[in-house]
């Protein structure tokens, strides 16, 4: 009964994932800004492995951004579907979700030059 259950309970999981990828997918191919923060975090990532310097406030960084991004599709796809008239709310809605994904790159890029930025200068001698 209890196997039951949980057998229930991943299968459900694993649906709400597979609708959870089609939306990554759907942003990916649609969002050239989302391909770029995909690029910039595997670049941060791999770099910050290389430079043994701390990887969690990266990959942080990076799910915050591209998840704000991932919300920002959607905010313009409930927009566009309730209105195609332009409208003042809609404007809002699309601003404030687009300043959310500003603000939150502002604040990754000044973690990466905090953590990224020492190590690198040591490596090309700058920083003793
Ligand atoms: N229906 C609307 N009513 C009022 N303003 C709108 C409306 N649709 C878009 N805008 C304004 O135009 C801006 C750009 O909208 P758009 O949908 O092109 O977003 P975008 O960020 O360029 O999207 P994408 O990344 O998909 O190109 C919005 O941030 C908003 O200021």
């Amino acid at each position: 009964m209890r196997s039951d259950g949980s057998a229930l309970s991943l299968r459900r999981w694993l649906r709400s994932a597979g609708f959870a990828w089609a939306g990554i997918k759907h942003t990916y191919r649609t969002q050239a800004n989302f391909r770029i923060e995909v690029g910039a975090a595997v670049v941060a990532s791999a770099l910050a492995l290389a430079l043994h310097a701390p990887l969690a406030p990266i990959l942080l960084c990076c799910a915050l951004v591209l998840s704000l991004e991932l919300v920002n599709t959607a905010v313009e796809a409930i927009v566009d579907h309730a209105t195609s008239d332009f409208h003042e709310l809609a404007r809002i809605a699309k601003d404030a979700a687009a300043a959310a994904v500003l603000v939150a790159s502002i604040g990754a890029l000044l973690v990466g030059l905090v953590v990224l930025g020492p190590p690198l200068l040591k490596l090309v001698g700058l920083w003793r």
